[in-house]
């Protein structure tokens, strides 16, 4: 898919102006507080993520110079299908589409919209929650039902901690984390095994050999999900009565990387590293398009400000052979040859180079 064109009223500090974007690679450039982000964070919504901050941040979308209290960001997409969104922010989000109000988990599957931060660039030598977060929105893409799964699994886990904490017995939450827990393992490790694939599609862009392998947290090498959440949850039963923490399950899991049989965070470089994060990123995106048989559209806010002139002429190959559409946004002029259409951000204003 692809973003023709995006206007919005009263977001942040955008102005007010329908931009009809390129269907290739966008770059953003400006200076500091210009407003790049703010326009990845509008198309962020188009796509069904809500703000970049988590919905506690809803009510700063809305323009500090606004007298309504609405803001309304809208976005025209083509290629697999022709689609019209629109979001309305006030206290919640309401997304419509195509005219209808509809699921945010509904437009993530029919507009597969990727966006990699500057802290992903820390997806090797961060840490596992990093690449829990990283795992997390590739599954939401990958499996419809993953996020309510997730959110109830979390609702569960809270509601045991709760119980443990007042010394009352946990066992009624064991039969809904068991089932859900093996879902979400089951889910992500499918998510790794595509990754693994996209990986492969990224060309030379990996420094060196990288093994990516999942790893459930606390397992006990039951290959069966559910049985083996059911026996860890068993196992540290006691050491869970004790801390009032629970010790096995999804919430402990980590994306071990791998180089040769070392730790990627210890082999490579820094700069390497940023590489493999970026590798990481696009090898997301092919599974994206593997799974969903649509092109994704991805947001990279500053990710190839670490990377050397092979590094970013490695990350443009691999972008340019994809044929997705790309917006990415960086601070300040750039000293090299972008390969697509470059935008000015100044004030919140867009105006084409
Ligand atoms: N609700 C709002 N109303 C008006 N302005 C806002 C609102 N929220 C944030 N801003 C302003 O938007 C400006 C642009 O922010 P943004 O994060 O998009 O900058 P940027 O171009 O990405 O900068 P950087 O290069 O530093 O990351 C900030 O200076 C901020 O003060």
């Amino acid at each position: 898919m692809h973003c023709l064109s995006s206007a919005w009223v009263h977001f942040r500090n955008l102005e007010p102006r329908r931009t009809e974007w390129s269907l290739g690679l966008n770059l953003l450039i400006g200076a500091n507080g210009s407003g790049k982000t703010n326009i990845l964070e509008a198309l962020h919504l188009l796509g069904g993520w809500g703000p970049f901050q988590g919905s506690r941040a809803l009510a700063d979308l809305l323009s500090w110079q606004a007298s309504e209290r609405t803001s309304r960001v809208e976005g025209r997409f083509g290629g697999e299908e022709t689609l019209r969104v629109e979001a309305q922010i006030r206290s919640r989000i309401v997304l419509r589409l195509d005219g209808r109000a509809t699921r945010a988990s509904d437009v993530r599957a029919r507009l597969p919209l990727l966006a990699f931060q500057p802290a992903d660039l820390a997806l090797v030598e961060g840490s596992p929650s990093t690449r829990r977060l990283f795992l997390d929105r590739l599954c939401a893409l990958l499996f419809p039902l993953y996020a309510l799964r997730l959110h109830e699994y979390r609702r569960a886990l809270r509601q045991r901690v709760c119980l443990l904490r007042q010394r009352r017995d946990p066992s009624l939450t064991t039969k809904l984390l068991i089932p859900l827990g093996g879902w979400l393992w089951s889910a992500r490790s499918s998510a790794v095994e595509l990754l693994r694939l996209g990986l492969d599609r990224t060309g030379d862009l990996l420094p060196d050999a990288l093994d990516v392998t999942f790893h459930r947290g606390g397992s006990q090498g039951v290959d069966e999900p559910e049985r083996d959440l059911a026996e860890g949850l068993r196992f540290t039963a006691d050491r869970e009565r004790s801390a009032a923490r629970v010790f096995v399950g999804p919430q402990r899991d980590d994306m071990a990387l791998r180089s040769r049989g070392r730790e990627a965070s210890v082999v490579f470089s820094r700069g390497h590293r940023r590489r493999v994060a970026v590798a990481l990123m696009l090898g997301a995106a092919w599974a994206v398009e593997r799974r969903l048989r649509r092109k994704p559209v991805l947001l990279l806010d500053e990710v190839t400000a670490e990377l050397d002139e092979e590094g970013r002429d490695r990350t443009f190959a691999v972008l340019q052979a994809s044929s997705w559409q790309v917006f990415a946004a960086t601070a300040g002029g750039v000293a090299y040859e972008w390969p697509g259409a470059v935008w000015m951000i100044r004030q919140g204003e867009v105006t084409e180079r």
